[in-house]
């Protein structure tokens, strides 16, 4: 079988680190460069922490492109470098796998098109762990029979987007069954700015940021005399990479744009 040959962009990040590990460990991917902002002709190898994998560094995503034939461009950095580089790719031909998360609905309205006019697979998953794409569909199950709801996503404090990229996507998922409804007492006033957490399509979404969480949502229905709370938790970063490895296998099989793993899962 072929390898598919493979970019990863922010390798020295929480995420990068173990997608990198996950690259090197599976038979039928080949780390082919990586891209980072710091260390520009260096060799990953030459880092601490990843002995014995070779891979040249790039700090210009074009400057890789022209000089490594990839397959697909995984990116784990941040919402305006992550754009810029799906958006790149897909220039040059290469699929994208995104989860970098803060992307607007502009954002995944661009590359859309751009996945039209290239005739090439790209995605975009908020979240890549298996419980949190089963806490979504839940989720949007439930809100056929619950109307209100309101979203707690709790996250280590390191992160720069809040909401999550997963709340958002929660919001999306729910707002495809659920009438729109203004919930709560209808006088409602937030004496203190924010109380009520953020009004996403007219569900509330309330952000925690604390360190000794890596990621977390729980998603609470509520009816008369009863409550329904489903939750999903993510202790360590490897639960995401089951979800890495799924999404770089499908993006090779696509020809079009997909937002939310749920899409590709069977
Ligand atoms: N989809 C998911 O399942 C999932 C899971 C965890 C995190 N995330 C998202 O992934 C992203 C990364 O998360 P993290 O915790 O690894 O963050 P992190 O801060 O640990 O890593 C980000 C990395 O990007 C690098 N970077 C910044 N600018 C760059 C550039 N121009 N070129 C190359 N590299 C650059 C940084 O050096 C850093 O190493 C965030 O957006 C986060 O929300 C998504
Ligand atoms: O660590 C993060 O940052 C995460 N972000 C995703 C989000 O924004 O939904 C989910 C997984 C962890």
């Amino acid at each position: 079988m072929e390898k598919i040959k493979i970019v990863i962009a922010g390798p020295r990040g929480r995420m990068g680190k173990e997608a990198v590990k996950l690259v090197n460990e599976t038979e039928h991917f080949q780390l082919i460069a990586v891209i980072d902002h710091k260390n520009d002709g260096m060799n990953l190898s030459d880092l601490e922490g990843f002995s014995g994998i070779v891979a040249p560094i790039y700090s210009n995503l074009e400057e890789c492109f022209n000089q490594n034939q990839a397959d697909v461009l995984i990116d784990l950095t941040t919402p305006e470098v992550g754009m810029y580089h799906a958006r790149t790719a897909l220039n040059y031909g290469i699929r994208p796998v995104v989860g970098t998360t803060g992307f607007t609905k502009e954002d995944l309205q661009e590359l859309n098109n751009l996945c039209e006019e290239k005739g090439l697979g790209c995605i975009i998953a908020p979240n890549f762990a298996i419980g949190a794409i089963l806490m979504m569909k839940f989720s949007q199950m439930a809100a056929k029979y619950f109307q209100d709801v309101e979203i707690i996503e709790l996250h280590h404090d390191q992160k720069l987007d809040a909401p999550s990229g997963t709340a958002v996507k929660t919001v999306q998922m729910i707002s495809e069954v659920r009438d729109s409804k203004q919930q709560g007492h209808p006088q409602e006033k937030e004496t203190i700015q924010g109380a009520r957490g953020a009004n996403i399509e007219g569900m509330h979404v309330h952000s925690v940021r604390l360190p000794g969480l890596i990621a977390h949502q729980q998603v609470m229905f509520g009816a008369d005399g009863q409550t329904l709370t489903i939750r999903h938790d993510s202790y360590n970063r490897a639960s995401f990479m089951s979800g890495v490895k799924v999404a770089v296998e499908s993006v090779m099989k696509l020809n079009l744009f997909v937002y939310g793993l749920e899409n590709i899962l069977e």
